[in-house]
This record gives structure tokens, C-alpha cells and sequence, in this order.
């Protein structure tokens, strides 16, 4: 159907920054507000749910909420140590929250008082984090919930004039202090938009693709996650003709696509998850902190994404002072340590065309060179890993990617290739596979079932 406000283009961006962006594949997101001084607990009780949502948990109303400015001190914040934390996690770009879902913004916006430039100290949050990281290496795109509980002007849904005209000045102020960011900041690589669900913004379909349309001619080449977009007749993420609007798809919210489906593969798409079950912002409370994920958890999920063509945006939520907590930190020696030798098989890798998910892992290949990995993240119970190989496919030799070894296989027939595995090998552990397509003529593979 005719649309004027869908899809802005079609097929996967081919630009530089989008393939920047496409082989960066492991992002740390940063959640940090006025959220993270409670975590969680407000008058002497703990409210299990996501800390960001806490004055909805706890019924509390902008104005109390905006108390919580004159402590945000942050004694602790110091953003080289920051960026130096995300470099040592791995990342190749960092997400960081410029304005959540309770409208305080982490930057001195000329738009609003309920800023940071309100807080004891004053600093400009987001432009020495955009200073750090860009200086590290590491691109930046910033956070902006389109949901705002403080704005007066917020509605989740149109019912009267009144609130037509309440909404079109709450869209004029977010549009506005889009503007602001992308002219502050030109030098961050994208924005990620949330907060999009509610009826008030799918009925302006318009608004969103004037946004994408704004925010692509102030930072040419910028990067736009799917959730800003609705079109005309209120379809999010692709349009009423199943186009994808925005540059990636960005609906998987703590989860990621079955590792079966590979229908994903045939688009960009990011997957965001937590080390809680369900906090983005820092959670102090006993009975969350009992159900962080383990890193080597939050590993097997980087892997799985890249093994279907996608980002994993891995978030953190700093305390309240600027620090992060030492499960966090755990994670970033984890998760850092293991890329540091097997980086190979994520950055600059995605789907291995024709290999089959196999269950004891995932298989990823290296986008230029064509390299398959088999990355073993489940020894099974026979100490040996069957590959299944595609059509006329050889294996010609195999390396441990860790240590650059050679590892021994049988060749078991024309499909079948076998690993031994160290049942006390560190894991995930990769192998890189050297691998040639065989033409039917050429002889059959010498099978050595024995080794
Ligand atoms: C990236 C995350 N999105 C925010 C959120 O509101 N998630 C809750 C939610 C998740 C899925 C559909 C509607 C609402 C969370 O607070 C995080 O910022």
C-alpha cells in the first residue's frame, strides 16, 4: 500500500558507519539517573520490579521524584573510567541513557530545568561520557525515551482536543531537544529510542519519520534503532507493508531470537538484556541481586546473536555515586578476557551460511574472509562434537582460536566431521575451521573414523 510515512529506505544500509556498526556486534548499554540513587527501594521498602520504574512501583509523583535531583552528587562518576571499563569489557560501542522514561535529562538541556545542570555538581553528563568513549575508540549513541512521566504535556493516549494540543507541545519539546542533542553531540554515531508503545506516539507516525529524517541531516550517516518509528497508520517497528523502519530492527527487550530462526539473519537487528533478570537501572535489593545472570550466560548470549546477524547490548546500570558494583565488574574481566583471545569469532562475524544450529553451540563465519567458527559453548556427554557440514563441504584444517593449536577431527563420512573435547576446556571455546567447497568429482574425503 501506498505509505508517506513508512520504510525511509529498503534493504540493509551499505554505508561505512552501518558496517562499523554491524562488525562492532557487542555494545554496552548504560543506564544512570536519578533512578539509581534509591535502586529500587523507596521509605524503607524494596519494590522488586525494574529500578527505572520505581516511581511507578511506588507511586511516586514528579515532583517528589525531582527531590532526588539535589542528591544526584556523584562523587564516584569519572568517565574515563568509564570508557576504560568498556574497552575492558570489549565493547565496541556504547548506548548511554540521555534521557529515561522519568524525563530527567543527563545533559544541561535548554529545554528544561529538570536537568543535570540542576544537580550539586553541575557536569554535563553526556558530553564528557561523548568525550571519553569517542576518544577511546568507542561510538556512542544515545538513549532518549520518547515517554516522559514529568512532562506536563505527556499522554499515553489521545482522547480530546485538549490532549491533541497538550501532545503536538510535548512532541514539539522531544523534537526540540532532539535537535539539541544531535547539534551538542555531533559526533555520536546514533540514537536508540524507546518508550514508543503507548497510542498517543503510534499516532504520530509522522512525527517519528521527521524525526529520522532530522536527525540523518544534522549527523549525516547517523544510526536509528527501529522502536522511533511508527508510520500513518500506526504500525511500529516495519511499516504497513512490512518494510523495517529504522536501520535495525530493535524489538528483542531481555530475550533473543530462537537459535533456529533464521529468519533473522536477513536483517540488521540489536538484542539489549540485563544481568538482573529485569533491572535496567542500578537494583540494590537482595531478592534481584539473587537472580544476576552468570557472565558466562551473558557470553553464550553474545555468541547467539552473532550467530544470527545481530548486536547484543549488554547493560549496565551504574550506582547511584558513579560506580559500578563488583557483579558488574566480574563481568567486564569475564566477558573481556575471553574476547581478548577469541574476539575472532564475534567482531566482524555473523551467520555461517548453511551451518545448522547444532546444540553444543553456535557456528559464526567472519563476514570478509568467509572463516566459520564453531564455538562450543555445551561439551556433551561423549567428550566429542559432531559437525554436520554443508552440502560439498570439506573441512581442511582446524585451530583452536584461543591458543592457535591445531586440533585433531575425524572425518566421520561426507557430512560428519568430529572434535574431541577437553571436558575441562574453558568455555565458549572456539574453533576456527579452514573450510573448501568440494566439487562432486573430486574424491571422496578419506575418512579416519579411528582418530
Ligand atoms: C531498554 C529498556 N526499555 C525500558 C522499558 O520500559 N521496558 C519495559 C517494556 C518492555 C517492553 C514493552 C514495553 C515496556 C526499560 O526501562 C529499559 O530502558
Amino acid at each position: 500500500m501506498p505509505l508517506m510515512y513508512g520504510a525511509q529506505s529498503e534493504g540493509r544500509r551499505d554505508d561505512e558507519t552501518m558496517r562499523r556498526f554491524r562488525h562492532d556486534r557487542f555494545g554496552q548499554f548504560i543506564h544512570w539517573g536519578l533512578y539509581s540513587i534509591p535502586a529500587g527501594s523507596w521509605n524503607g521498602v524494596t519494590y522488586d520490579y525494574a529500578a527505572e520504574f520505581l516511581p511507578q512501583s511506588a507511586g511516586i509523583g514528579p515532583a517528589r521524584w525531582a527531590g532526588l535531583v539535589d542528591d544526584f552528587a556523584a562523587p564516584e562518576f569519572d568517565p574515563e573510567a568509564w570508557a576504560s571499563l568498556a574497552a575492558d569489557l570489549g565493547a565496541r560501542y556504547v548506548t548511554v541513557t540521555a534521557k529515561h522514561h522519568d524525563g530527567f535529562c543527563l545533559w544541561p538541556s535548554s529545554l528544561t530545568d529538570f536537568t543535570v545542570a540542576a544537580t550539586p555538581r553541575g557536569r554535563d553528563v553526556i558530553g564528557e561520557l561523548v568525550h571519553a568513549y569517542t576518544a577511546r575508540g568507542i561510538a556512542v549513541h544515545l538513549y532518549y525515551s520518547v515517554l516522559d512521566w514529568h512532562h506536563p504535556d505527556w499522554r499515553y493516549a489521545i482522547s480530546s482536543s485538549q490532549d491533541e494540543e497538550a501532545f503536538d507541545r510535548y512532541l514539539s519539546y522531544a523534537g526540540e531537544q532532539l535537535r539539541e542533542l544531535a547539534t551538542r553531540y555531533p559526533n555520536v554515531r546514533g540514537f536508540w529510542f524507546d518508550g514508543t508503545w503507548d497510542e498517543s506516539v503510534k499516532a504520530n507516525g509522522r512525527w517519528s519519520w521527521e524525526i529520522e529524517c532530522m536527525l540523518k541531516r544534522l549527523i549525516p550517516g547517523a544510526i536509528v534503532n527501529s522502536r522511533l518509528r511508527a508510520d500513518e497508520h500506526g504500525a511500529r517497528h516495519r511499516d504497513s507493508n512490512g518494510a523495517l523502519m529504522g536501520d535495525y530492527f530493535s524489538g528483542f527487550e531481555r530475550r533473543l531470537p530462537d537459535p533456529w530462526d533464521r529468519t533473522v539473519t536477513a536483517e540488521d537487528w540489536e538484542a539489549c538484556v540485563t544481568i538482573p533478570q529485569n533491572s535496567w537501572g542500578y537494583h540494590a535489593g537482595a531478592e534481584v541481586a539473587r537472580t544476576h545472570k552468570h557472565p558466562l550466560e551473558l557470553l553464550e548470549q553474545l555468541v547467539q546473536a552473532v550467530s544470527l546477524g545481530g548486536n547484543l547490548l549488554l547493560n549496565f546500570g551504574p550506582r547511584g555515586d558513579g560506580s559500578f558494583a563488583p557483579f558488574e565488574k566480574d563481568v567486564v574481566h569475564t566477558l573481556g578476557a575471553w574476547l581478548e583471545t577469541n574476539g575472532a569469532c564475534i567482531y566482524g562475524c555473523g551467520p555461517a551460511d548453511g551451518w545448522d544450529y547444532p546444540g553444543w553451540g553456535y557456528y559464526t563465519a567472519d563476514a570478509e574472509t568467509g572463516a566459520v567458527y564453531a564455538v562450543v559453548t555445551r561439551i556433551p556427554v561423549s567428550g566429542a562434537i559432531a559437525l554436520q557440514l554443508p552440502e560439498r563441504t570439506r573441512v581442511r584444517n582446524a585451530t583452536a582460536v584461543a591458543t592457535g593449536r591445531p586440533v585433531p577431527f575425524a572425518v566421520r563420512d561426507d557430512r560428519t566431521v568430529r572434535f574431541e573435547v577437553d571436558r575441562a576446556s574453558v568455555i565458549p571455546l572456539a574453533f576456527a575451521l579452514e573450510v573448501e567447497q568440494r566439487d562432486d568429482t573430486a574424491e571422496q574425503p578419506e575418512v579416519n573414523p579411528d582418530l
